[in-house]
């Protein structure tokens, strides 16, 4: 069944951008009705059925806006299906889960969704904002790690999901007390 999907992003460098329009892409194959926007932008959510949130992951913490829209729409949020992902490791940990932020953590039990599904990012002298970003992206930490088939196979997941109003198979195995280091 075809549902309206917000999917809002939050990024400083881009890349959980290109992330967010791989997802929309892969929901939209499945028959849904997809907005992709920057987080900031969003004002409002009561016409989706669905959300995917996704915030780029710097410093073991969420970009502010993307913790701001959890808040502000915690009651909306909570009576509907939400998925969320973050998107951070780069260089030879790329590979590494991230635990979510205790904040985030606290507002995703409140909200009822699972915990993040963590998407290795881009780190790159290009693109890298500021003098800490750019030393880092001259070490091995530099490179495009992201992983779309894996993001097209969880968006796929959560599309069919979102079809059957179930919650994604993804997170079914996780545990509820994960704790972030921080
Ligand atoms: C200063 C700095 C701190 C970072 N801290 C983390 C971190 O704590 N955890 C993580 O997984 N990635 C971290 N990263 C990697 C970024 O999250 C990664 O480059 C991400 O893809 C950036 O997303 P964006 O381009 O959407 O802003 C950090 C990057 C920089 C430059």
């Amino acid at each position: 069944m075809s549902r309206k999907v917000l999917v809002a992003y939050a990024t400083k460098m881009g890349a959980t951008a290109g992330i967010a329009e791989a997802i929309g892409a892969e929901l939209r194959n499945h028959g849904h009705q997809v907005d992709v926007r920057e987080v900031g932008q969003v004002s409002t959510i009561g016409w989706y059925d669905a959300v995917v949130l996704g915030s780029a992951v710097y410093a073991h913490r969420w970009r502010p806006e993307a913790v701001t829209f959890l808040r502000h729409h915690t009651k909306e949020l909570g009576n509907r299906q939400v998925w969320l992902f973050h998107s951070g490791p780069v260089g030879p940990a790329s590979d590494q889960t991230q635990l979510m932020p205790r904040k985030v953590q606290r507002l995703a039990r409140r909200i009822g969704a699972t915990p993040a599904m963590t998407f290795a990012g881009k780190l790159t002298t290009e693109t890298a904002e500021g003098f800490l970003a750019t030393r880092m992206a001259r070490t091995e930490l530099a490179g495009d790690f992201r992983d779309w088939e894996l993001i097209a196979a969880w968006a796929k997941d959560v599309a069919a999901a979102i079809s059957s109003g179930d919650v994604s198979s993804w997170h079914r195995a996780e545990t509820e007390g994960q704790e972030a280091a921080r």
